[in-house]
């Protein structure tokens, strides 16, 4: 079972679509004319993607369905039914849903559709659009070994991959999933802060980016646990330490459990229709 000639229909065209749309086309091993492209109404945004890409976009969803031998599942979690019940007769066993929605469990996609139809649950990341995305699979009750194959063959031209037990998918989502954007937002200060204290934006930026790549490198590349590499920064009394004392004292950690605990929270919420 192998990518080459398969054709991969995305419901949902949003910025999650497009981040893998994008990866999977610089990854070379799906060809553009086999990425189909839906969504529920936006004709502007699949003019822009049929453009930019080069894929197939169309509204037509009885004859993109129809076609497909891979449909990926991309709209927000709570349009999901709305999304699905007109369309559930159009699906057949032999084709391969994925989804990427935040908290639906594979189960729920099952019986929505009411066919034994194999489903692979996703959570890639938007790094995808440049072939950075951390990608967890877990397969549904009709899915075989040969549909895992399949799917993370697909999520490996945009990343790495990682197989994991369904349970965990809410915890994923919180830590991988929304992970890029806690990364943005610390970024966001860094640059605020870096600017307030007489830096221009344009070195802050430049000196943040490569500061975020470097640590990040170092953590995939020199062996070495986080602390250890953090430790290795922090001089005794100098000013790694007092800039770590303050995060310390305003209870950095704990706002960092607390931004999980509610991102995980809210995938349980989502699972449940909420
Ligand atoms: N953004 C991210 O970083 C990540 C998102 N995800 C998951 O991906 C999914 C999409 O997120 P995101 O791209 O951010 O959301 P967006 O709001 O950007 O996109 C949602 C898309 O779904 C489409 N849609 C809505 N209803 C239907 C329908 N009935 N049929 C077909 N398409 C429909 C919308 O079309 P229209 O514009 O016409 O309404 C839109 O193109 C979510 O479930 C999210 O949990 C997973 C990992 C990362
Ligand atoms: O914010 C969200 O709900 C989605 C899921 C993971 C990233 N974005």
């Amino acid at each position: 079972m192998d990518l080459i000639n398969k054709s991969i229909l995305f419901l949902g065209a949003g910025s999650a679509a497009e981040a893998i749309i994008s990866g999977i086309i610089k990854g070379k091993v799906v060809s553009n004319n086999q990425l189909f492209v839906t969504n529920r109404e936006n004709e502007e945004r699949l003019s822009y993607l049929q453009e930019r890409y080069q894929v197939i976009c169309s509204r037509h969803k009885e004859e993109l369905i129809s076609k497909a031998d891979i449909i990926i599942l991309a709209m927000k979690p709570n349009d999901l039914e709305k999304s699905i019940l007109p369309i559930k007769a159009l699906f057949k066993e032999n084709q391969l849903i994925i989804s990427i929605l935040a908290g639906k469990s594979t189960d729920k996609i099952t019986d929505l559709i009411g066919l034994p139809i194999p489903v692979i649950r996703a959570m890639p990341n938007t790094s995808a659009s440049i072939g950075y995305a951390a990608t967890a699979l877990t397969k549904g009750k009709y899915a075989i070994e040969q549909h895992m194959i399949q799917a993370k063959q697909l999520f490996q031209t945009i990343g790495m991959t990682t197989i994991v037990k369904e349970d965990d998918m809410h915890a994923i989502t919180a830590i991988s999933g929304s992970g890029p954007a806690y990364i943005y937002y610390l970024v966001e200060a860094l640059e605020k802060a870096a600017i307030e204290a007489g830096l221009s934006s344009s070195v802050a930026r430049e000196l943040i980016t490569q500061t975020v790549i470097g640590a990040g490198n170092m953590l995939r590349l020199s062996g070495e646990d986080p602390e250890t590499l953090r430790q290795k920064i922090t001089s005794p009394n100098g000013t790694t330490e007092a800039g770590i004392s303050i995060l310390e004292n305003n209870h950095f950690r704990r706002i960092v459990m607390e931004c999980v605990k509610g991102a995980k929270e809210r995938s349980e919420e989502l699972g449940n229709g909420q």
